[in-house]
């Protein structure tokens, strides 16, 4: 359907001409001859755009343009005047207009006038829902990576199929998993997670399934496993991929008959339980290589949604930046901090192979270091890991931070042990005890950065004691981020 023009002049003559000449552009048009016909109008039907003039009896056309950003901020008002000056061109532009002409009309200027001002309205109410969405899916990105997602997140939400979700690690599985429930039938049942990596091998299935009271040694209690606490919700087996092969075969069964026995149990008990998975391996190659089996594969995988690496989608960093940044700072309690265009540049050129986990964990950094208002350039540079060969600044107030890997290989590398921060230089302008401290506030987010903030695992690499871990954190200033990944109870707790 054309596009609606309302075209607002007290000359008839004008209202006819103009009218006339848009309908031959192809647009539909409306016609009012004062200020307050043109707010009825508005009022009473949608209109796309609005031209209108600026000197009109009754109510000029400034009075007119304010009540209709009051009535419609977002409709676009192109004001025209045949006595224009450059105070009512600003005073319109500042009231909102989106552009001022001025009479007697060029037929082309007017059609371009036009023509961006839509464009524009249309970008702006794309924008819009796709802000509704990243709210409504705690996700944020608007590039088409992104949206792929979202819609397949909305497509496959309200549905009992299973998904499989791929990626490296970082890139946002276990958020599309929760936004997937969240927007399910489940919604009101629990939504329970279990990490196949991180529970041994001899404990999965009593972590799965359950166990009777002396089932094996340390059973003392009867348990509950993961897929009965998933009753009437949802569950998902995060890296899947690293599921022992005798587990494959039982998932498989729970799956294909919704039943199970609990360990050292006789009784048969009924689930009703979706399941979602997670992996970053390629489960097309372990099944090749017969580390997963393929009727599982298919049970699993009725829709793939895949979560690309941040390298491949660096037009969601400037408002993934923003988002951590803002969320970082009221964490710790400081002004909000602004990034430099210099210091988005350096950013935006780092190839993050841990993906966006790793980016919420520089940005943090960049929140508990910088002092602001604004990011420089080299203080952004000084916080990326060093081996992505950038050069090394001159003195800037960001301690310098261990080497991480260069490639973007397909998952994040976790070493055996944190780096101690290499190239730490002594300054001028810090005592001795707060250089001290900057280089353990380093080492800690170093550490939590490799175990992806899992704040047992970091106590463990730099050989704490997890309670002095805390303390030691909470004298530096650092808390718990929202990121943290604290199992709450057993392994993969959720
Ligand atoms: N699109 C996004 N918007 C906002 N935050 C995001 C987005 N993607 C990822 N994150 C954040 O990045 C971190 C890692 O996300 P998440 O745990 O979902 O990744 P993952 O792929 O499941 O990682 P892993 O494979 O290591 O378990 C979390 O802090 C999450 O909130």
């Amino acid at each position: 359907m054309p596009a609606s023009v309302l075209i607002v002049d007290d000359e008839k003559n004008i209202l006819l001409t103009l009218s006339q000449s848009l309908q031959l552009a192809g647009y539909r048009t409306e016609l009012a001859s004062s200020g307050q016909v043109a707010l009825d109008v508005v009022s009473a039907r949608p209109v796309d755009a609005v031209l209108m003039d600026v000197k009109m009896p009754d109510m000029d056309g400034l009075t007119a343009l304010a009540r209709l950003q009051a009535l419609k901020p977002e409709l676009p008002v192109i004001m025209m005047s045949g006595h224009g000056t450059i105070d009512t061109a600003v005073k319109a532009t500042q009231l909102g207009a989106r552009d001022f002409l001025e009479k007697p009309l060029a037929r082309d200027k007017l059609l371009v006038a036009l023509r961006n001002a839509l464009k524009h309205q249309a970008v702006m109410e794309e924008l819009q829902e796709l802000r509704a969405q990243m709210g409504r899916y705690d996700m944020v990105g608007g590039g088409p990576g992104m949206q792929r997602i979202f819609s397949l997140i909305q497509r496959t939400a309200p549905s009992e199929g299973r998904v499989l979700i791929t990626g490296e690690n970082g890139t946002g599985k276990e958020l599309i998993a929760r936004a997937l429930h969240q927007h399910s039938r489940r919604k009101a049942g629990p939504f329970v997670k279990l990490n196949c990596a991180a529970v041994p091998h001899e404990l999965i299935e009593s972590e799965l399934f359950g166990h009777e009271k002396g089932a094996f040694t340390g059973a003392v209690s009867v348990r509950r496993g993961k897929f009965e606490l998933a009753h009437e919700g949802t569950l998902f087996l995060d890296e899947i991929g690293d599921m022992p092969a005798a587990m494959q075969a039982k998932l498989l069964r729970v799956l294909q008959e919704g039943e199970l026995e609990r360990v050292g149990g006789t009784e048969t008990l009924k689930v009703d339980v979706r399941v979602l998975a997670a992996t970053n391996k390629n489960l097309e190659k372990e099944i090749a290589a017969g580390h997963f089996r393929e009727d599982l594969y298919y049970r699993i995988n009725v829709v793939q949604i895949h979560s690309p690496p941040l390298r491949e989608r660096r037009e969601d960093l400037p408002d993934l930046i923003d988002t951590f940044l803002q969320e970082a700072c009221a964490r710790n309690g400081r002004k909000p901090l602004r990034l430099s265009p210099e210091a988005l540049t350096v950013m935006a050129a780092y190839p993050y192979p841990g993906n966006v986990r790793e980016l919420r964990n520089l940005v943090e950094r960049l929140a508990i270091l910088c002092e602001g208002p604004s990011v420089s350039g080299p203080e952004a540079q000084e916080l990326l890991p060093r081996a992505h060969g950038l050069a090394a600044p001159p003195a800037a107030s960001v301690p310098a931070l261990p080497s991480a890997p260069a490639s973007a290989g397909p998952a994040l590398p976790r070493p055996a042990e944190p780096a101690a921060p290499a190239g730490f230089r002594p300054r001028a302008d810090r005592t001795f005890r707060e250089q001290v401290e900057d280089a353990e506030r380093e080492i800690i987010l170093h550490a939590l950065a490799h175990t992806q903030e899992n704040v047992t695992e970091a106590a463990r690499l730099l050989d704490l004691e997890r309670g002095h871990f805390y303390k030691k954190m909470k004298a530096l200033g650092l808390r718990r981020g929202a990121a943290d990944k604290e199992p709450a109870a057993g392994p993969g707790g959720e």
